[in-house]
């Protein structure tokens, strides 16, 4: 794709589908009062997640971070062990930097929510050893439907435009990883007393 080109297809709003936009009775989103203020670190959601887990050796070791309002940014520093084609970053990759991002978003609204449906634009290729800086927002809200976006510039927030997408997460209780998970990995979790304490209180605290 040439120069030209590039700029014109960073500068198009992402090409959503019809589920991808929020309904005419949807609201706006609003941030709970026990949110992480701005620009604090929310941290891991679980040490073993492939997006933000410290356990996970070839990870994304993504840490987001509050910002006003329903939005989060984040960076992923992009290593060899990321790569698709030679010394570029795989576009899953990429889409899972994406998502985790999207995902954390949830931890300012306090709902626990999975990814239903997650659209992606690849602007730009990414370059190993460059980091993404990501930025995403929580756009509206209806029941149990979280409608999102995201953009990821490399090198600095106001660096080209490599990735965008649009997301629709779906609020789910608690039941649905205990109900679905592994067992040894539920049991696990189950039996560390602040995992359940920061889960529960997603649950406790509407
Ligand atoms: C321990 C704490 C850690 C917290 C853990 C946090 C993890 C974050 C990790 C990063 C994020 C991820 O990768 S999460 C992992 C990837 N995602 C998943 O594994 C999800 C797999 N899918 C599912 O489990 C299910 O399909 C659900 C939960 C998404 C929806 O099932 P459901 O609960 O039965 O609800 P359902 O009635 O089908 O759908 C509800 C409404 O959403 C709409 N809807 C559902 N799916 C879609 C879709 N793909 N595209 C458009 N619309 C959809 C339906 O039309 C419906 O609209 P209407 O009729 O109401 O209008």
């Amino acid at each position: 794709m040439s120069n030209d080109n590039r700029q014109e297809a960073a500068a198009r709003p992402p090409s959503g589908s019809a589920s991808l936009i929020p309904p005419p009775d949807a609201t706006a989103p609003v941030r709970h009062p026990d949110a992480p203020a701005p620009g604090e670190l929310l941290g891991s959601h679980y040490e073993h997640c492939f997006g933000c887990g410290g356990l996970q050796p070839h990870g994304l070791h993504l840490e987001a971070r509050a910002r006003e309002g329903v939005r989060v940014t984040a960076e992923f520093t992009v290593r060899p062990a990321h790569q698709g084609a030679p010394g570029l970053a795989h576009g899953g990759v990429l889409a899972t930097a994406l998502d985790e991002t999207l995902g954390s978003l949830n931890w300012l609204l306090r709902v626990i929510a999975v990814t239903g449906r997650l659209e992606t634009d690849f602007v730009r290729p990414v370059p190993v050893d460059s980091v993404l800086h990501l930025d995403a927002e929580v756009n509206a809200v209806a029941g149990r439907k979280i409608y999102c976006s995201a953009v990821g510039r490399i090198g600095s927030p106001e660096g080209p435009v490599a990735v965008r997408a649009s997301a629709l997460f779906i609020e789910v209780k608690v039941d649905h990883f205990i109900d679905n998970g592994r067992s040894e990995e539920i049991q696990a979790v189950m039996a560390d007393p602040d995992q359940v304490r920061r889960t529960r209180a997603f649950e406790v605290n509407p």
